[in-house]
């Protein structure tokens, strides 16, 4: 073993190994926001190359924030140091909101990913960052799907895929391991400003409970985001399935007398699928049961009328989209 070889680096590679994460010899694009996290992943990535014969290159995300000057060159010089490729996508203006921003980003770095013939694009999230998405997601009302957010492998495009190796590492170790590799961390100021949800989250609501509930919270919230994780991919793969036989989409209609039988959680996910193919945005809750409602309804005249001027009209045993 190589004298830099830590626990992490073994911890890696049990997980990429484990979940089938990245494949040898694969084209992998770390997204480097710079911040002690990616900067942690991008190093272990470095030092796994060789092993598995990676190609390996960084794509940064200028936001153009007043309080990001010199970032870009900062990435830049930490490219150098690596002597890997770097690509920038600079954000046009925006309002400096966290989820614009992500929007924004994550587009940029699938744009990137595509143009350059990357297959994999990596984020350096960790369980901290998991959990706090737990919560975060919790209180704003979630399905398990939503629960289990920040996974560990999405398809985003049919070739090319986000992987998140960093799930199982707290923000504490990737921390420590940048600090005895001496890895330049740059200091985000925006996750100072507790005018963001997510760090009231990370700085007030995860340190009481901690201190008053539950000391490992984090490992157990966690925990249960990769519980619903799995049992979320299996009740995806049924619906999907079952959409794929119900579903006519030159018609934009969907035959519901199949769905009278099958249990609650199947409806809803394949009314998701269904709707989600017209809706311009995704589908909420209450659209969701209001066509749900319909799959059983005994009025055959029932509609329900959605965002964007869409109704569905129930005409015999099928489900019809219309246009208001
Ligand atoms: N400006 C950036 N450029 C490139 N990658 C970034 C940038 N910002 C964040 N990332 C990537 O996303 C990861 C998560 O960062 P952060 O938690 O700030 O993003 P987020 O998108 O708000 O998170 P979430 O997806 O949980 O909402 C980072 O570790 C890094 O890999």
């Amino acid at each position: 073993m190589a004298n830099f070889w830590t626990p992490l680096h073994t911890r890696l590679e049990t997980t990429v190994k484990k979940g089938q994460l990245l494949p040898k010899n694969a084209s992998l694009l770390v997204a480097l926001s710079a911040g002690q996290d990616s900067l942690c992943l991008g190093q272990l990535l470095l030092d796994l190359r060789s092993r598995w014969g990676w190609q390996l290159a960084i794509a940064h995300c200028d936001h153009r924030w007043s309080y990001d000057g010199g970032l870009v060159d900062h990435v830049q010089k930490i490219a150098e140091i690596w002597q890997l490729p770097v690509y920038i996508a600079t954000a046009p203006p925006m309002a400096e909101t966290e989820a614009k921003a992500r929007q924004w980003r994550y587009q940029a770095l699938q744009t990137i990913a595509q143009e350059q013939g990357f297959n994999y694009l990596l984020t350096a999230h960790t369980r901290s960052d998991r959990a706090e998405t737990f919560l975060y997601n919790l209180t704003r009302g979630a399905g398990s799907d939503g629960l289990s957010a920040l996974t560990w492998l999405t398809s985003l495009t049919p070739d090319i895929f986000l992987v998140r190796p960093l799930l199982n590492v707290t923000r504490g170790e990737t921390f420590a391991f940048c600090q005895s590799r001496e890895l330049p961390i740059w200091y985000d100021r925006a996750n100072e400003n507790l005018r963001y949800a997510r760090n009231r989250i990370r700085q007030e609501l995860l340190p009481y409970l901690q201190t008053n509930l539950n000391p490992q919270i984090e490992k157990h919230l966690a925990q249960t985001a990769e519980i619903l994780e799995a049992e979320s991919d299996y009740l995806y793969s049924i619906a999907r399935d079952i959409f794929r036989q119900v579903i006519d989409l030159d018609q934009k209609r969907l035959d519901r007398s199949p769905l009278q039988i099958l249990p609650l959680a199947i409806q809803r996910r394949v009314i998701r699928l269904f709707l989600a193919q017209y809706l311009p945005s995704s589908p909420n809750f209450a659209e969701v049961e209001s066509v749900v409602n319909l799959i059983t309804g005994v009025n055959r005249n029932a509609t329900s009328s959605l965002t964007g001027k869409i109704r569905v009209e129930v005409q015999q045993n099928w489900l019809y989209i219309s246009y208001q």
